[in-house]
């Protein structure tokens, strides 16, 4: 399917067409999707969606089916069972239209340490076919939204570990994505920098309009106008607006509503509103 959107603001004519404005489409939807690595099942008849313009938390323990999900939403793995769309592109049917629309940061760290952080950004520019001077004007367009654009010249061993996170944002957004993906994003990194990422990312949804899926084990990186998926031991056991997900497991915070739902102990973090 396409849609011949007209740019929006922050848009050029060039870039992917904007299919959030095409009413009732959703960012990202995950039906019946089911994974199994052998006799071990990782995920269980998956469903949720993400909408344009919003943050979906994606809350669960160390192996409960995240990193298992986003490669199958990048295509790393074959769907077994079930359907994965991205505005409206189902990604077995159409994966060009579907993942042209997705940008992606993984929970490994995938820089050139001895590049600079444009060098960084050129290189992968052009592993997206982005001719060369537009790769330089988006390059300072992405360091600048991300808060790196006094960086970028550094070489990226020079930077903390917070701002090779957000390069790797700067990164997923080079090809203009309408979808973001993080997978544990903050993991490793201090208080500061963790609430400087979550802010950077929170303005990319309101600023720019992005679909925010973010993987997480820490509740305080949750507030209370973001939308919930709780996924435990490869199963979804609530998902909607944190107010609800909270007041349906009869609890006052995040930190106690996944307690009563999972039946485990706290999880590291701070309790959320
Ligand atoms: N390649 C694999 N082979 C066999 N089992 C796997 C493989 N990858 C993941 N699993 C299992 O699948 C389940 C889900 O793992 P997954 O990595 O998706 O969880 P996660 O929520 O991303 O956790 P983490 O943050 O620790 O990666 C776990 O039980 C894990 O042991």
């Amino acid at each position: 399917m396409t849609t011949s959107a007209a740019p929006t603001a922050g848009q050029n004519a060039q870039d992917p067409p904007a299919p959030a404005c095409t009413a009732g489409i959703r960012a990202l939807s995950i039906s019946g999707v089911s994974h199994s690595y052998g006799p071990r099942r990782a995920l269980i008849d998956i469903n949720f969606a993400v909408a344009p313009a919003s943050f979906t938390a994606l809350l669960g323990l160390n192996g409960a089916g995240k990193s298992t999900l986003f490669a199958l939403v990048t295509r790393l793995f074959g769907i077994q069972a079930g359907h994965i769309g991205i505005f409206g592109h189902d990604i077995g049917l159409a994966p060009g239209e579907a993942l042209r629309l997705l940008g992606v940061v993984f929970q490994p760290r995938t820089l050139d340490l001895d590049l600079s952080v444009t060098q960084n950004l050129l290189y992968h520019a052009a592993l997206h076919g982005i001719g060369r001077r537009d790769a330089r004007s988006r390059s300072g367009e992405v360091l600048t939204q991300i808060g790196l654009a006094d960086r970028a010249g550094s070489k990226v061993r020079d930077l903390s570990g917070g701002q090779m996170r957000r390069l790797e944002i700067a990164r997923a957004l080079l090809h203009r994505p309408r979808l973001l993906l993080l997978d544990e994003a903050t993991v490793g990194l201090d208080v500061k920098a963790r609430a400087d990422i979550l802010s950077h990312v929170r303005q990319l949804v309101t600023e720019q309009g992005i679909g925010v899926l973010w993987a997480t084990h820490l509740f305080d990186e949750i507030t209370a106008s973001d939308d919930l998926v709780v996924l435990h031991q490869g199963r979804i056991l609530a998902q909607g607006p944190v107010a609800r997900v909270i007041a349906e497991a009869g609890a006052d915070n995040v930190n106690a509503a996944f307690m009563r739902l999972t039946g485990t102990a706290a999880l590291a973090g701070s309790p959320a509103p």
